[in-house]
């Protein structure tokens, strides 16, 4: 598991350990980790450090102090060093002088864009976890600059500007190729937009002890995911490993039935019912499924029901389907049909599968305001609908009702971004409710064999939904190792 930690919970963990550590001594650890990853950086852009040209871009804080000291330590090493100092008398007094005996050089920022220009590494030490809002119109020409140059940029602890803590995006922000952070990954290095910004990002751990229980955001990685997936023992039977319902499509749009069934079929239930008016479009696409023109009610026993994918104007289904007391997943045209009241006073669990669009609609704000602030929009329908939120997009993020961390799904890809993916994604996600995975876990684990799936159909070309879903069993060998 990758867990990231909010500012506050970080700064606690380092005032504790800072009480019994020599003074500075994390701030060395800090910039040990940044030295190391930056003459890597440098080894592959220029061959070597020795002789190449290192520019610091330097705030007023302890990352700029972070910068000063790697820069020392480059400098120590044969780089040609230069420190633009955003707010000279400002500047951290050890790494200065830490920096100026090492050899390095130091100016305002005024010249600077030339320096950097030619630098073959620039390290962005203007502002780290204790930013506030984009950045100061000082430092946003030295940050062009960077964009522009060659040079490879590297951003100390968080590319300067980024909101650490949500992933929002107010202003100007650096742009890094590589993130060296401390201690423990942000929010904001996990969430788009501010993920897009950091680049790959490393982790140096300088040894804070982090519960995880205070984790705010958390991605999963094949080891987790792995243990999550139900495989079938010797005593299962097609019953016995869940029978997911699919109560979706319509006249109109019969292919999201025939998609969202492709993903359940992969998902882990036993059994597939359908129920809906597009019946013979997916028993001819898929015959071991089970079709029923009787309504949820009358379908037989499902362990998880999923509605709305290409439902149209099919309000009472989605009634029907709130009222049942079985985990419920709700998509697309159901999310609008479905009254809030009744999936709050649901006693099974609901998980609520909106796009940036869908959830705009719910929230009643623009879809730029979500897609801006992922992590606070799911959190926000969770809470009002009381139901489980995986909101999809270039970050797919999940929240529970609940609180605790939010999963960040790392494994997406912009080839899903194609029309009826997130159909497969739903019959996946609630054939893992039925096989008995809480909501937090079967959304989370299908956004993860989904974007796994999406991967491997695209391989670098466009792949229709059909490919996603067809995809999928390989998703589940690549996670288990077989
Ligand atoms: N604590 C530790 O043990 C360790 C901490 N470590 C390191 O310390 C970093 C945190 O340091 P920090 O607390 O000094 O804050 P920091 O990120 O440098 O920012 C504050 C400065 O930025 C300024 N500023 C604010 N907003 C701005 C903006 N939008 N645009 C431009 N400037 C802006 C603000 O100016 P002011 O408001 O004071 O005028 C203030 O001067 C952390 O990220 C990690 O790198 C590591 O060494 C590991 C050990
Ligand atoms: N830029 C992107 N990067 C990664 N995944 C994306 C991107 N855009 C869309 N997706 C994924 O593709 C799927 C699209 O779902 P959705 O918007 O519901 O489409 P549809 O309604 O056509 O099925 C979701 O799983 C979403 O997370
Ligand atoms: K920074």
């Amino acid at each position: 598991m990758r867990t990231a930690y909010s500012v506050e919970t970080v700064r606690n963990a380092e005032r504790e350990l800072m009480a019994r550590l020599p003074e500075g001594a994390l701030m060395q650890r800090a910039a040990a980790g940044l030295a190391a990853a930056c003459a890597q950086v440098l080894g592959r852009v220029a061959g070597r450090v020795y002789g190449s040209r290192v520019v610091l871009l330097v705030g007023s804080g302890d990352n700029g102090g972070d910068a000063l000291y790697a820069g020392a330590r480059l400098a120590r090493r044969g780089a040609g060093v230069t420190a633009v100092l955003l707010a000279p008398d400002r500047a951290h007094g050890g790494g200065l002088a830490a920096l100026r005996r090492a050899g390095g050089r130091t100016m305002s920022g005024e010249s600077a864009p030339a320096d950097v220009a030619r630098a073959d590494l620039v390290l962005d030490g203007i502002v780290g976890i204790g930013g506030k809002g984009g950045l100061r119109e000082a430092a946003v020409p030295l940050a062009d600059a960077a964009a522009r140059s060659r040079a490879a940029v590297v951003a100390v602890d968080l590319p300067s500007g980024v909101d650490a803590d949500t992933g929002e995006v107010r202003g100007a922000v650096v742009r890094a190729d590589l993130t060296v952070t401390f201690g423990a990954h942000k929010p904001g290095l996990l969430i788009d937009p501010a993920r897009e910004y950091a680049g790959a990002v490393r982790l140096v751990d300088i040894g804070l002890a982090l519960p995880a229980e205070a984790a705010e955001a958390e991605a999963l990685q094949h080891a987790d995911v792995a243990l999550l997936l139900p495989v079938p023992g010797a005593e299962s039977d097609k019953y016995r490993r869940g029978v997911v319902g699919v109560a979706a499509g319509s006249a109109r749009y019969p292919g999201a039935a025939v998609l969202a069934v492709a993903g359940a079929l992969r998902g882990g239930a036993g059994a597939v019912r359908y129920v809906g008016p597009a019946g013979d479009a997916v028993i001819a696409r898929f015959p071991e499924t089970l079709v029923s023109d009787e309504g949820p009610k009358r379908a037989g026993r499902v362990q998880a029901w999923v509605v709305g994918p290409g439902a149209g104007d099919d309000a009472s289904t989605v009634a029907e389907v709130l009222a049942a007391e079985v985990p419920v997943l709700i998509d697309a045209d159901g999310l609008r049909l479905a009254d809030p009241e009744a999936v709050r006073s649901r006693t099974a669990p609901t998980l609520m599968t909106p796009h940036a669009g869908e959830a705009a609609a719910l929230l009643g704000v623009s879809r730029e305001e979500v897609e801006g602030a992922r992590l606070s929009s799911a959190r926000e329908l969770a809470a009002r609908y009381g139901a489980a939120v995986l909101l999809k997009g270039s970050t797919t993020v999940v929240a529970s009702p609940d609180g605790g961390p939010v999963r960040v799904n790392a494994t997406g890809t912009s080839w899903l971004a194609t029309a009826g993916s997130g159909d497969v994604l739903s019959g996946l996600a609630g054939s893992l409710l039925a096989t008995g995975l809480p909501a937090l876990d079967a959304g989370s684990t299908a956004a993860y064999l989904h974007g796994l799936a999406g991967r491997l159909a695209a391989r670098g070309a466009p792949a229709g939904a059909h490919d996603v879903a067809k995809a999928i069993p390989a998703a589940w060998r690549d996670v288990r190792g077989d």
